[in-house]
């Protein structure tokens, strides 16, 4: 038998059918669902009279629209448009018989957050969801990615996905981590390497020391962002921590079948001489904590630089790079810790696990804000107690920060979480686009502890040169 990578490996043992030409019927093995991808694709289902195929497969919860304050079960709090969603997601959870967790249910929270904590993610499995960061859930070893709303209709509908075969790339991040270097910093510090077009067309898998050495939360965080890096989807070999994270979780397998489970598991893993279409290797020491400067992921830099001007840039990124030191407001040369910062969100898929929220507290313990204001959203009711019970939340709230119900929040402006036009933030999230966090307001995206420092005095700052 030739050999495989991962990809190769869950790839096959999904195929339904392949056509002539390559595209393949693939079978899915979960179906996370939330407000926004999906209102029509259940109308679809309801107006040709058909049913959800795999209802016990398919998962839902509203996450996107849902405000983060206290009193947010009543919908007068939201806008109409949102109103309408989240009604639609409760009355097709309903109607279709699909798992389903409203906002009234403490495990309601981000549908990536959720997923793995309750054991629907596994490894060797295909998931999807209306969403581009379904990467995320890569970090189990699962095949992961985002699909539109006509292929949401098509899993919903027959619990299979068409799909032609991605190339396979090589992420390899030798080594070990420097004191106050991250995962968030090791996602970003690829893309800063390979561009948000340099997975284009493969499905990354990220593996060697650095990656081994991080937590299933850090794992996740650095799938996430493989969609950023314009690849398909982003996974990494299952290993124990995989299993001991998933192990006891309620929808994941049990005795025998845990067993069962584990002999598959173990081979999920790319053979030694399979064949890359793509190698890129950082060294794990070289990574600095870094933020981005610009309205594109790829636009950063180690906290220790300065803001670049467009020369430094080549072909057609010197006139992006103008147009992005304008929107954000930021002059040439420019050290990177002036920057002054009026907000700080700490939260979403990216970064809104318990572990982000210890490395947060831990920066932030027993001094006070800086900035006007700071948030933190827990990525799930669940992560939102765990942090209470630690003593999280108290750090939090003597600190100065608003400490928030779970939802996507302040990561993108489709709630009341938003910043406005010209207010600079510090962020966890992945996305700095143009109004992406609010009409002309302007992110700069760094890990938990990063931004943790930035609330701590006002500016961007090293989380290095905080001490106790
Ligand atoms: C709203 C949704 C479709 C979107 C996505 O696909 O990623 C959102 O989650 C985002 O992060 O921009
Ligand atoms: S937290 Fe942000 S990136 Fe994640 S699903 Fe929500 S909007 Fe998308």
């Amino acid at each position: 038998m030739s050999p495989k990578t991962l990809y190769d490996k869950i790839w096959d043992a999904h195929v339904v059918h392949e056509a002539e030409d390559g595209t393949c019927l693939l079978y899915i093995d979960r179906h996370l669902v939330h407000e926004v991808t999906s209102p029509q694709a259940f109308e679809g289902l309801r107006m040709t009279g058909r049913k959800v195929r795999a209802p016990d497969k398919t998962i839902a919860v509203p996450d996107h629209n849902v405000p983060t304050t206290p009193g947010r079960e009543n919908p007068d709090q939201m806008p109409e448009e949102s109103r309408i969603q989240v009604a639609a997601l409760d009355q097709n959870a309903r109607d279709f018989g699909i798992h389903y967790y409203p906002v009234s249910d403490i495990r309601q929270g981000i549908v990536h957050i959720v997923g793995p904590e309750q054991g629907w993610t596994l490894p060797g499995m295909t998931v999807v969801c209306g969403d581009s960061h379904t990467a995320t859930h890569g970090a189990f070893g699962a095949l992961a990615h985002g699909i539109g709303t006509s292929e949401v209709e098509h899993v919903l509908a027959t619990q299979t996905l068409i799909q032609k075969k991605s190339k396979n790339m090589k992420v390899e991040i030798t080594g070990k981590l420097r004191p106050g270097v991250t995962a968030k910093d090791i996602t970003l510090s690829v893309i800063g390497a390979t561009g948000t077009a340099g997975g284009t067309g493969y499905v990354i898998e990220y593996c060697g020391e650095a990656i081994r050495d991080l937590s299933m939360e850090g794992r996740m965080t650095v799938c996430n962002m493989a969609i950023e890096g314009g690849a398909r989807a982003g996974l990494i070999a299952p290993d124990e921590k995989t299993f001991a994270y998933v192990n006891g979780r309620p929808h994941a397998p049990k005795g025998a079948q845990w067993e069962a489970a584990m002999t598959w598991w173990k081979t999920l893993r790319s053979d030694d001489d399979a064949h890359w279409d793509k190698v890129v290797t950082l060294k794990g020491e070289d990574i600095s904590p870094v933020v981005t400067w610009g309205t594109s992921p790829e636009d950063v830099l180690p906290i220790t630089g300065v803001v670049p001007a467009p020369e430094d840039f080549k072909g057609g990124k010197v006139e992006a790079a103008r147009r992005s030191l304008d929107y954000m407001g930021l002059t040439p040369g420019q050290k990177l810790t002036d920057i002054e910062i009026d907000t700080v969100f700490i939260g979403s898929c990216t970064n809104g696990r318990i572990e982000d929220l210890r490395a947060a507290a831990e920066i932030v313990k027993g001094k006070k804000i800086k900035v006007k204001r700071a948030m933190v959203v827990p990525g799930s009711g669940l992560v939102r107690a765990q942090a209470e019970e630690e003593g999280l939340a108290d750090i939090f709230k003597e600190a100065g920060f608003e400490w928030r119900l779970a939802g996507c929040s302040m990561c993108l402006a489709m709630n009341p979480d938003q910043l406005a036009p010209g207010e600079r933030c510090a962020a966890t999230s992945n996305r700095n686009f143009e109004g992406r966090q609010g009409y002309k307001g302007r992110t700069h995206l760094m890990s938990p502890a990063m931004a943790a420092a930035a609330a701590l005095t006002g500016h961007l700052t090293d989380v290095r040169r905080i001490t106790g």
